[in-house]
């Protein structure tokens, strides 16, 4: 009789001692939870206080979430064996068990370390070399249910240790099929990953890696490390993660849940700079190379202060039967000199009436007036101090400003003097002759220069620690928008200047530094490929001395004979599809459709007819979960990835926007076991 539950099998009794840890663990997880859910009595009694209440109910919830047994991820995965005495005294605690979360029994006894711990470093970068006292390596191997199937020992000690670095497991977890959202992999985070993961909070961190090297699995688990050593500080300050797109975020979704964090908000751009105004446009490629130059910054910030005006009348205070004068030459420095003094241009307003009032107390001072703190804030909201505040420093709305930067000529020729051309500047106005900023047909690009406008005014607050995936796409006007929300915190910015598909997209990482605000940063390389097989990554290489010469192919850590197809459609480009689709669908996993947005709506036609549904993704709440073949938008496949992709007609992928090839070097490096390219039209030239 066969069976499919691999609990029911007999297993050595090594096997079993360590299936019954897990059971233990699982137990005593759920107790840890009981105990926290426990406390609501406690609370009510005795506490009154609303809001102190409050604040502990949501403590107590997310410490229940974050105690929650995720299922189908194990609760450890891994085992060393440490020399006696370097873990602790007591010669049995030398042996510990690493997983997702601390998980301690009823006597406050470890049963498994959190992976986040200083000791658990150990088990992802001991080596026979380096071997930082561990002496055995144990991992584990799952089946379905998070059954504990397997076990596989490193000795790291003795004439010859038995290391192959866990290759064996990191291939089958690569290659474990998908079904849906992005997977965390906290077991089997490789060596000069984990040097990342674990960077202080204080260092700023640029990651340039190739497609498929682990930049967003790095990135998210830095932020669950992050999170676990400075929780105190970074809860405080919050922490974010910036991705290119919804359905990009919506993959990730479930790494840091699974990892214990669900507190860390996932944006774009777009979201992030929320100026509460639709965006109705997507720009013109020059446009946007223009507006999102850092340059645009000085153009604001001429017209921003091109607002003050200088004074010209005297403010007139009365107190009692007295009258105190500022003539325009008592205020000509203090305004001179605070616009000189880089103030934000808001708290300018404040300080200047601060300034006059402080003035016209030194004169009634001089006067033999007494004078004291409720004078000061007297005088500063007499109705002719306010209205010469006014007057001279008026208030300023961003949207509004930029608007009327954009749509009048002879405003923005003052201010953009010497830093556009004529050309530039006829590029960048606004279509139409909208009213006002609800009714002007703003781009992306547009908004950025208000989020920018609205800093100017105000700053904003800063962030602990931001990571922003796919930063090479970032025009330097979004890099200091995303900059100046980190400014006291750190960054993690991760990347590959081959993947750059926006028109402003970076050429190089240090000026993006730069513009980031953060130049010392450090820029680190990731050329280890995970994700991609050697034959699929070397074809798409293909492409790199085109779109980004000087850099190379990652080294993929795996080979998969037959993972490359490339099929000409002899009888139509939508037949071919319908085929190749047909054929990876009776292998395992997920599999992604990629097309040039315009040319998915007819194969996903061609498909229904054949009884295939490609739900699209993006379209709706599609998320990538919702089936097993996904229509993907070549414009959305960008971060994500499925065990098989076909890609149908490179060239329409190329043709379709400036940055075409860097487009369809992204498009190509989605594969995780079988990529199928099929074409009616000839290939580019160099896939040829
Ligand atoms: N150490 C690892 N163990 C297991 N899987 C890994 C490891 N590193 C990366 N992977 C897998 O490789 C794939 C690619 O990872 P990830 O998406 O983080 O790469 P990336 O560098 O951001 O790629 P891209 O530039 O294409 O967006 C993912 O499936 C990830 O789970």
């Amino acid at each position: 009789m066969t069976t499919t539950d691999p609990s029911a099998v007999p297993v050595s009794p090594e096997l079993q001692a360590e299936r019954d840890h897990l059971d233990a663990a699982r137990a005593a997880l759920r107790r840890m939870r009981e105990n926290v859910e426990g406390t609501e009595l406690m609370l009510g009694d005795v506490v009154n206080d609303k809001v102190t209440n409050a604040a502990l109910r949501k403590g107590r919830e997310r410490r229940i979430a974050a105690l929650a047994d995720v299922p189908g991820a194990p609760l450890f995965f891994g085992r060393l064996d440490f020399d006696p005495g370097t873990v602790s005294e007591d010669g049995d605690a030398d042996r510990v068990h690493i997983g997702r979360r601390h998980v301690h029994d009823a006597e406050g006894r470890p049963m498994v370390l959190d992976w986040r711990a200083p000791v658990c470093v150990a088990y992802y970068r001991a080596s026979p070399g380096d071997r930082m006292g561990v002496r055995v390596r144990r991992r584990y191997g799952f089946g379905g249910g998070a059954v504990l199937t397997a076990f596989e020992d490193e000795t790291l000690v003795g004439e010859a240790p038995t290391s192959d670095a866990g290759g064996d497991l990191l291939a089958t977890e690569i290659e474990r099929p998908r079904t849906g959202p992005m997977r965390d992999i906290v077991a089997t985070i490789q060596p000069e990953q984990d040097d990342l993961v674990r960077a202080p909070l204080e260092t700023t961190l640029c990651v340039q890696g190739a497609p498929g090297t682990g930049k967003t699995a790095v990135g998210l688990h830095r932020i669950a490390f992050l999170l676990y050593t400075e929780r105190e500080r970074l809860s405080r300050s919050g922490v974010a993660i910036i991705g290119p797109n919804r359905s990009f975020l919506s993959y990730i979704r479930d790494v840091l849940p699974a990892l214990g964090e669900v507190d860390v908000a996932q944006t774009t751009v777009e979201e992030m700079l929320d100026a509460g105004l639709p965006v109705r446009r997507a720009e013109e490629p020059a446009a946007a190379r223009i507006k999102g130059r850092a340059r645009m910054a000085e153009v604001l910030r001429r017209d921003l202060w091109a607002h003050l005006r200088t004074p010209e009348e005297t403010v007139m205070v009365r107190r009692g039967s007295r009258r105190w004068r500022l003539y325009p030459e008592d205020l000509r420095p203090l305004l001179d000199e605070l616009a000189s003094r880089g103030v934000a241009y808001g708290s300018g307003r404040d300080l200047l009436s601060h300034r006059i009032a402080h003035a016209v107390l030194s004169l009634m001072e001089g006067a033999g007036e007494v004078c004291d703190d409720r004078t000061h804030q007297q005088v500063r909201r007499d109705p002719a101090v306010r209205s010469a505040v006014t007057a001279l420093w008026p208030k300023v709305d961003p949207a509004k400003m930029v608007l009327g930067l954009l749509t009048d000529p002879e405003r923005l020729a003052r201010a953009a003097e010497g830093l556009l051309t004529a050309e530039e500047q006829a590029a960048v106005l606004l279509p139409g002759r909208p009213r006002g900023p609800k009714s002007a047909r703003w781009s992306l690009e547009d908004m950025v220069l208000i989020d920018e406008a609205a800093a100017m005014i105000e700053r904003p607050v800063s962030l602990g620690h931001v990571v922003v995936d796919e930063a090479q796409d970032l025009s330097p006007m979004q890099a200091r928008a995303v900059g100046r929300r980190c400014a006291s915190g750190s960054l993690t910015v991760l990347g590959d200047i081959a993947q750059g598909t926006s028109p402003a997209a970076a050429a190089n990482w240090s000026t993006l530094l730069e513009h980031l605000d953060k130049p010392t940063g450090h820029l680190r390389v990731l050329d280890r490929g995970y994700r991609v097989p050697a034959q699929i990554i070397d074809y798409a290489a293909r492409l790199l001395p085109e779109i980004a010469p000087g850099l190379g192919a990652p080294v993929a850590v795996r080979r998969a004979p037959g993972a490359l197809r490339v099929t000409r459609a002899a009888d139509g480009l939508a037949s071919g599809v319908v085929e190749a689709c047909r054929g990876v669908l009776e292998g395992e996993g997920s599999v992604g459709l990629i097309a040039a947005d315009g040319g998915i709506a007819e194969l996903r036609e061609a498909l229904a007819e054949a009884g295939l549904a490609a739900p699209l993704l993006g379209e709706g709440d599609t998320g990538l979960d919702s089936a097993r073949l996904v229509a993907v938008p070549a414009s959305l496949a960008k971060g994500l990835e499925f065990d098989a992709v076909v890609v149908a007609e490179p060239a329409a992928i190329v043709d379709a926007e400036e940055r075409g090839t860097n487009r369809l070097y992204v498009v190509l490096t989605r594969a995780v076991s079988t990529l199928h390219v099929v074409h009616a039209r000839p290939l580019p030239a160099a896939l040829a």
